[in-house]
């Protein structure tokens, strides 16, 4: 599948491109028989202007006669080669050549995921999202039918409050393009009723039923169905009548107070939309400076601008860690080996793709690189946290997908067996690299604490996963916001507890805090 890493979707464009020159050549190769059975018909039509007035006249003239007996013979008589001559083959043939890159069904359905994702997360409106304006990119409107296909596959979904959503925009955008569209209207009427009658807002149904009708008088089944729906309301009204039908479909704004009632997932999705506000006092103790880690050489000649963003847990950035040039390499090194991420499946113990998880990545080794970039960053997070990195995770590059996100997640193991035992045990830090700007969306958020970080290409942030103690620090659950526009790349280095012994002290009681003010 393309859809879960924009960077593999690039070549979409160029293949695109590709068959778009086909049907080009195919459509002037039409262009030019269409004319000549044209022309033959004008020379016929003004032939026939005289004729028809006086054909005996007419024929009187030799010439006339010859360009009579002519227009059969070479003319409708050969006009079967023109009709029929076969252009189509050819363009049919190129496009099969090519059908194995073409995006399936899955891509498909991982697009309308996207889309309602982004339009649950950012809370858009689907004329918003038709609209095209969500960022600063030349875009298309959405046409009525790539509404109602995106609606029929949310249908299909069963997920009757979003197709109802969709529906309904579909019906907007056929209203307001006023032309024709494929799109049948009763169908759209049609498959609105089911969902709101699924909704249990039988009035509704009912209503959009009737409006099938009026475009569609003799539709049997709408007929039977708007009786239905009636007999229904008037017999079981307490049953059957949602309190949708009496209310507005908007759900209610977000209030201080509605923050504490919150899922988690909620907290998670609100703080995507935009940080926290966070007690005044708190800004006073956000610090900055300039690091060499007790004078590592390296550090001395070229501090590591820090910023301290926030508290429990902290979170460091690392400002301009990384050099285009550096990023640029990864990438590069990235692109031919990145993967969908998968998990195993509790009941099938199969791996399969993680939908909490849209993106795609890879694992760069130095091997990978001979021109030493990947070693030469290893270098610096070793010179700049002191920790070894002999025994940590190499290099994971990921490039996220459209409207691709990571939900919350701790980034040590939580169960006994995985990270606690062998030499390397579990993640004792974290360095996550941010490899481009993005322009809307795509934050790193920790839901529990409310902290946010929009990332910001070349810089780094870091921080503890695991206290003193070796205890995983609860508090750095984290999660990648949906991207809503432009590309999100990132990279991760995973530090180890292994080999850290003499570099850092571990605590002697179960709650210390993690390691300290400096990294
Ligand atoms: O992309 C992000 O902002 C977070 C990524 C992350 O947490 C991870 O890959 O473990
Ligand atoms: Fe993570």
């Amino acid at each position: 599948e393309v859809f879960t890493a924009l960077v593999h979707m690039e070549g979409l464009v160029s293949l695109e491109k590709e068959l778009l020159g086909g049907l080009e050549s195919y459509l002037e190769l039409e262009r030019q028989r269409l004319g000549r059975v044209e022309q033959f018909a004008d020379r016929v039509r003004l032939a026939l202007t005289s004729a028809s007035q006086d054909p005996s006249t007419h024929l009187s003239d030799p010439v006339n006669a010859y360009q009579l007996v002519n227009r059969f013979t070479n003319g409708w008589a050969t006009l079967h080669d023109h009709v029929y001559e076969d252009n189509a083959q050819g363009l049919m043939a190129n496009i099969s050549y090519y059908n194995f890159r073409f995006p399936d069904t899955e891509d498909f359905t991982g697009a309308v995921t996207a889309i309602l994702r982004l339009q649950d997360t950012y809370r858009l409106s689907p004329s918003l999202i038709t609209s095209g304006k969500l960022g600063t990119t030349t875009t298309l409107p959405m046409t009525s039918e790539e509404s109602f296909q995106l609606a029929m596959d949310v249908y299909d979904s069963k997920d009757y409050r979003y197709a109802r959503d969709w529906m309904k925009e579909t019906l907007r955008l056929l209203d307001e393009e006023g032309h024709s569209s494929t799109v049948d209207l009763s169908d759209v009427y049609d498959h609105l009723s089911f969902a709101e009658y699924k909704l249990g807002n039988l009035k509704r149904a009912a209503h959009y039923t009737r409006l099938m009708l009026q475009n569609d008088p003799t539709h049997a089944r709408a007929q039977r169905n708007v009786a239905y729906f009636e007999e229904l309301i008037r017999t079981e009204p307490e049953k059957y009548i949602n309190q949708d039908d009496e209310r507005g479909e908007e759900g209610e704004g977000e209030t201080a107070e509605s923050r504490e009632s919150m899922t988690q997932y909620e907290r998670y999705q609100s703080l995507c939309r935009g940080p926290w506000p966070l007690p005044k006092e708190y800004d006073s103790e956000l610090t900055c400076f300039y690091y060499d880690n007790h004078r590592t050489p390296s550090l001395v000649i070229r501090p590591v601008k820090v910023e301290v963003v926030f508290h429990k847990p902290r979170i460091f950035m690392l400002r301009g860690i990384l050099s285009e040039r550096e990023m640029d390499r990864l990438k590069e090194l990235a692109g031919p080996i990145l993967k969908r991420a998968t998990a195993k499946n509790a009941d099938s113990g199969k791996d399969e793709p993680a939908h909490y998880r849209i993106s795609k990545s890879g694992w760069l080794s130095s091997k990978h690189d001979p021109l030493g970039y990947v070693d030469r960053i290893d270098r610096r997070i070793e010179d700049f946290t002191g920790l070894t990195m002999s025994t940590a995770e190499q290099l994971q590059v990921v490039n996220y997908g459209i409207g691709g996100h990571y939900e919350p997640h701790y980034d040590f193991g939580t169960d006994e067996a995985s990270f606690t035992d062998g030499k390397d045990r579990n993640r004792i830090a974290t360095v996550l690299f941010y490899l481009s700007d993005v322009e809307l969306g795509g934050a790193t958020v920790f839901p529990i604490v409310g902290a946010r970080i929009q990332p910001f290409k070349g810089d780094a942030a870091f921080w503890w996963n695991l206290k003193k103690s070796g205890e995983g620090d609860m508090l750095t659950r984290h999660a990648g916001c949906p991207v809503l526009v432009g590309t999100k790349w990132v990279c991760n280095k995973w530090i180890h507890e292994g080999g850290q012994e003499f570099r850092r002290r571990c605590g002697l009681t179960p709650n210390e805090e993690s390691y300290g003010h400096s990294l």
